[in-house]
């Protein structure tokens, strides 16, 4: 089922959480909204639910025109982050709720709905868990349940808002890649809700950053990463480096120096970089900066520098075999930044 989205919008006294949104959802596609807290995510969602209707816009499911249809004309399938099962109902029992609450025409026999329902469970691979009850699975499992549930209906769309939020970090990782195994089986059109710009790089086809209620940049997770179309996307994305300076005749300087690197606009600016993509080199080389601590991590090494004229220390990463010449705390350095971009404002 293909999904378009045209002219959305919401307000509340106040606050516009949706602000004129228009995306075109191809079937199959596994998008991600990712924005943070009350960049109006779960709004969106509402409405291509049909729990919320818009002030403005249309929703469209292939070509019928959505917008004033109930949730169950809709037939989408939805999991919330706290859209518990139902308690009193076997593990079976809640995956067959929503075939066996259809009306009685479109209801299928009960050897049908048996049938799907082991093929669910077999697809959630709890095969064995049927006859359980909710209290007798862990966290990720009753989520696992409620996305069969969702799937049994065979939805036109599948939305997902934050399904793993409640979960632990490590639960949170193994769900989203069997999410991706399942979505690869089923092919099922799904959005899927998050604040966590690692989840949706990993998991989706195509990332959505919302901001205030508007789409501030679509694309894949490799293009939402490598060429963030605003300062706003870059911060969000991952750990950003920020100097500030000045575009002129194509150039992005800092005060005071005599380095440039090619940019475009004009007037002040600021050149983002990542840790990783922050090259450490020799004193004399680069932009002059001092170490002001070595920090060991995990999986990294991290520089942190200071240089002069700007408020903010920077960071650069090195990977954590690089044990020989590192360089001391207090010690002078040059920098190059790798690769970067420079947006207007601060
Ligand atoms: N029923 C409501 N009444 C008034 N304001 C609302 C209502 N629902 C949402 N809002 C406002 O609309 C904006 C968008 O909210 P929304 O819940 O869609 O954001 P979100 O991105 O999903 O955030 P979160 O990640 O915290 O769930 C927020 O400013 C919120 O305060």
């Amino acid at each position: 089922m293909q999904l378009h989205l045209q002219k959305l919008a919401k307000h509340y006294t106040g606050v516009a959480a949706l602000d004129g949104i228009d995306l075109d959802i191809a079937s199959g596609e596994l998008v991600a909204l990712l924005g943070p807290s009350g960049s109006g995510k779960t709004t969106l969602l509402r409405v291509i639910a049909g729990l919320l209707a818009p002030d403005n816009g249309r929703v469209l499911f292939g070509d019928t025109d959505a917008t004033r249809l109930s949730l169950r004309e809709r037939n989408v399938g939805f999991v919330f982050q706290h859209y518990a099962l139902f308690r009193h109902m076997t593990v079976a029992e809640n995956i067959a709720f929503g075939l066996r609450s259809r009306p009685r025409s479109k209801r299928p026999d009960k050897a049908t709905i048996a049938k799907r329902v082991q093929e669910l469970l077999q697809l959630i691979q709890l095969p064995e868990h049927g006859e359980r009850y909710p209290e007798q699975l862990s966290g990720g499992q009753k989520q696992r349940v409620a996305l069969a549930r969702a799937l049994a209906i065979d939805p036109s769309v599948l939305l997902l808002d934050e399904p793993f939020g409640a979960l632990d970090a490590k639960v949170r990782v193994e769900l989203r890649r069997w999410l991706r195994r399942l979505h690869e089986q089923t092919g099922q059109t799904t959005l899927f809700v998050t604040h966590d710009q690692e989840e949706a790089l990993e998991l989706a086809d195509r990332v959505v950053v919302m901001r205030n209620g508007r789409i501030e940049q679509v694309g894949t997770p490799g293009d939402i990463y490598r060429a963030p179309a605003s300062a706003y996307v870059f911060d969000f994305i991952g750990r950003a480096n920020r100097l500030r300076g000045t575009v002129a005749f194509g150039s992005f300087a800092l005060p005071g120096q005599s380095l440039a690197w090619p940019a475009e606009g004009q007037g002040e600016a600021t050149l983002y970089v990542r840790p990783h993509d922050l090259a450490v080199v020799a004193p004399g080389e680069g932009l002059p900066a001092q170490v002001v601590a070595v920090q060991r991590r995990a999986d990294r090494i991290t520089i942190e520098l200071a240089v002069e004229g700007q408020e903010r220390a920077l960071e650069a990463d090195l990977p954590d075999h690089v044990d020989a010449n590192l360089p001391a705390p207090g010690a002078a350095v040059g920098l190059r930044p790798q690769r970067y971009r420079v947006f207007g404002g601060d």
